[in-house]
């Protein structure tokens, strides 16, 4: 079976060409190829699939380590875009990529011939309680609501880029208890389809610095939807202006909650290598 290995900032896919023929059991196989000892290893295994719906050029479906299927992937969709591309699968630099959290459109920018960079139309956040989704009583938005964890309270704000983002601002990121609380908030009883969980210390108003524990797969070096997520948390906090730098640890995207209402991301995907997978 053949592959291509990519990484968005160092979160990084195994992808498969799906165009002419989708793979069996792809949560299975997601859990097989991620494996970082008895696999190739990734933070996820995304499909390259054709979309059956008219406003849509492709679809595409990604697994996360533990096999659950996410709704978006904001750092593989980057990936995706430039997949297709460089191999002239498209010809479009503007595409309509059908994913379970909608119509996502990224955009190629190039240079030289060559695609620098990657701008992606996330859409809207959604933030009622209901859309994250979070149990309770409804509410318009769920902003520094406290939260206990494993006896100690936080104040977290939640955010949905079509996956579940829960944030919480921390004085320095580099301190912060990714590895402890990241599982305890991730399966909290709080969050019925489980949640990514975000670390946030605002730099000043146009910088976050960010560490991620995601659903699904852990401690990654960089999360695209969460990077989007924590964006609009800051800004629903009056914390930051409208447009952001966000350092990850594998390096920096650039998030704008625009006057639309859209949430844009811009940042790099890079192609690793190709092989064969023996199964
Ligand atoms: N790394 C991703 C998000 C992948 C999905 C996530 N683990 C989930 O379960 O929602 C990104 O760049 O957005």
């Amino acid at each position: 079976m053949k592959f291509t290995k990519m990484h968005g900032l160092g979160n990084d896919f195994i992808l498969l060409n799906c165009l002419g023929g989708t793979v069996d059991n792809p949560s299975q196989l997601a859990q097989e190829m991620c494996d970082r000892n008895f696999g190739i290893g990734a933070d996820g295994l995304v499909l390259v699939l054709p979309s059956e719906i008219e406003e849509a050029d492709f679809r595409m479906r990604i697994f996360n380590p533990d096999g659950s299927e996410p709704e978006m992937c904001g750092n593989a969709i980057r990936c995706f875009a430039k997949y297709l591309y460089e191999r002239d699968l498209t010809t479009k630099t503007n595409l309509n990529v059908e994913t379970l959290a909608g119509i996502i459109k990224p955009k190629l920018i190039l240079e030289d011939g060559a695609v620098k960079l990657v701008k992606v139309d996330m859409g809207q956040p959604r933030l009622k309680r209901s859309e994250i989704p979070m149990k309770g009583e409804e509410s318009e938005e769920v902003v520094k609501e406290p939260v206990e964890v494993a006896g100690e309270k936080f104040e977290v704000t939640c955010v949905s880029m079509g996956n579940p983002h829960c944030v919480i601002f921390v004085d320095d990121a580099d301190e912060a208890p990714v590895r402890e609380l990241g599982p305890k908030i991730e399966t909290h009883d709080l969050f019925p389809e489980d949640i990514n969980v975000e670390f946030i210390e605002v730099v000043n108003e146009e910088e976050l610095e960010m560490r991620v524990w995601e659903r699904g797969a852990g401690v990654t070096l960089a999360c695209g939807t969460g990077a989007c997520g924590s964006t609009v948390a800051a800004i629903l906090n009056d914390l930051t202006k409208q447009k952001v730098t966000v350092h990850l640890l594998g390096g920096d995207l650039v998030i704008e909650w625009a006057d639309d209402d859209h949430v844009y991301m811009s940042g790099p995907a890079t192609e690793v290598f190709t092989g064969d997978y023996l199964n």
